[in-house]
């Protein structure tokens, strides 16, 4: 359970909100605390008396409903609302008789605005508006501190956003952070990845086609532009856009119009465009490969996502998530981290970052034997190259890892691209993968 000190109204949510409850409630002005029954932590959250509690039933029903004896033996007379689903045992003995002393109960199906407004018909003041939290995603260290105070004051800001940052460090997490706490939140959020849209389709995609405009055009088709129009659009391997489209995009910034395909109509929309690379655009651009004017407009205003290895403290805290979030649906008997884990989570390197970080435990939660799960189930060595930092030997080794990690990458993972491209053998490859603990799986 997380723990903090309290002032303004809060809501200790009994259970794990998702990422619309999260960001929904920090909105409306919440601070949430969270007492999660699945978390090995049995602290209850210090709430004071301007609390009120969201007793999530739709999972973990029981566990949730001890956990609120507890609380309310804690805060007598603290106000709950319940939200149940239906997987919630309401015949269980348990539950059946804590319903009816909920203030409210709430379809946690529903939209999350039943919710807000039970919570705003609840006793007690109003909440403040939203208040200087520390922190927005998932992380406690300067570094994500630092992002979260960017990440608000860009989010009411209608300018366009350029996201940079290495794979999986959480580029599309803050882009759905933005468009949650702007204006726009109630609109449509359209994630498109300009990597993995067929060169030939990117404008049918982007901007809609005619019916009649191409081979194959049998029906007319409004695009992601078109679709989100009042929301947010988020370019994500915005350097993978090729020329023609980025021309256009230019057009939609300028002029906040585009063109269907085979069409000289031009219709209005209203997006605001935030874009992610984990290339460097600036080199893009002195290449020819990307559009200098339309870099200047995408790149107003800028966040740089934190690689993990600078993210201190970060590492241990997001693990833990990870795990608690995953044994909340599989249950494993895994449910923290042995010392000698913790020490080779902390002095290994990442390179896919936290998208890595939540594959290694999950893979380690389903195969750990124990209640502590060891290095080897996170697939780390406790003894890693390269952790005495100030050395030539590891000055050496670090390049040579970021080199295959760069060569894999612009290979898109495959081996013998990566070989071909460094000059080495396939072997040569392999060997260093393992050298350097480099699980394929996981990056890719
Ligand atoms: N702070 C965080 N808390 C919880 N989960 C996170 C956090 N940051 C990232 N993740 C998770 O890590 C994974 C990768 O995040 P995301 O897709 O946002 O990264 P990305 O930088 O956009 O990756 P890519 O460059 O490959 O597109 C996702 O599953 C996301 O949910």
């Amino acid at each position: 359970m997380s723990r903090g000190e309290m002032s303004g109204r809060c809501v200790v949510w009994v259970g794990r909100p998702s990422v619309e409850e999260h960001f929904g409630l920090l909105r409306a002005g919440w601070r949430t605390l969270v007492a999660d029954p699945a978390s090995q932590n049995e602290a209850l959250p210090e709430c004071g008396d301007a609390a009120i509690a969201v007793v999530d039933l739709r999972a973990s029903a029981l566990a949730a409903v001890r956990i609120l004896h507890a609380l309310r033996e804690n805060y007598p007379g603290i106000a709950w609302i319940g939200l149940t689903g239906s997987r919630t045992p309401a015949h269980e003995p348990l539950v059946r008789q804590a319903l009816p002393q909920a203030l409210e109960i709430i379809d946690g199906a529903s939209s999350f605005t039943a919710l807000r407004q039970a919570l705003q018909r609840a006793p007690g003041d109003a909440p403040a508006p939203i208040e200087n939290r520390p922190s927005i995603l998932t992380g406690d260290s300067p570094a994500i501190r630092m992002l979260s105070q960017n990440i608000r004051k860009f989010a009411p800001v209608e300018l366009p956003l350029l996201i940079t940052g290495e794979t999986g460090t959480g580029k599309e997490m803050a882009a759905r952070a933005l468009h949650q706490l702007s204006p726009r939140h109630e609109q449509p959020f359209a994630a498109i990845n300009c990597g993995a849209l067929p060169a030939n389709l990117v404008q049918s995609e982007l901007f809609g086609h005619e019916r009649g405009s191409f081979t194959g055009a049998t029906a007319r088709r409004i695009g992601h532009f078109e679709s989100a129009d009042g929301g947010t659009v988020f370019l994500d391997e915005i350097g993978d856009l090729p020329l023609d489209a980025q021309t256009n995009l230019l057009r939609v910034l300028q002029e906040g119009t585009i063109e269907r395909i085979g069409s000289c109509q031009s219709i209005k929309v209203d997006v605001r465009v935030l874009a992610a690379t984990h290339v460097d655009l600036e080199k893009a651009v002195s290449q020819g490969r990307f559009r200098e004017d339309l870099f200047y407009r995408l790149n107003v205003l800028r966040l740089r996502m934190p690689p993990l290895r600078e993210r201190n403290g970060d590492i241990e805290l997001l693990a833990q998530y990870f795990l608690d979030a995953f044994r909340e649906s599989y249950g494993t008997r895994a449910r923290a981290f042995s010392t000698t884990a913790r020490k080779a989570m902390n002095a290994f390197a990442w390179p896919g970052n936290v998208r890595e970080l939540m594959n290694r435990v999950q893979r380690a939660a389903v195969i750990a034997d124990d209640a502590l799960i060891t290095p080897e189930d996170l697939e780390l060595s406790a003894d890693l190259p390269g952790t005495d930092r100030d050395s030539l030997g590891s000055a050496r080794t670090s390049a040579e890892r970021e080199a295959i990690v760069d060569c894999l990458r612009a290979s898109a993972f495959n081996i013998s691209e990566c070989a071909r491209r460094l000059r080495v053998s396939r072997v040569t490859v392999y060997r260093l993968c393992k050298k350097h603990q480099l699980a394929l799986d996981q990056l890719r």
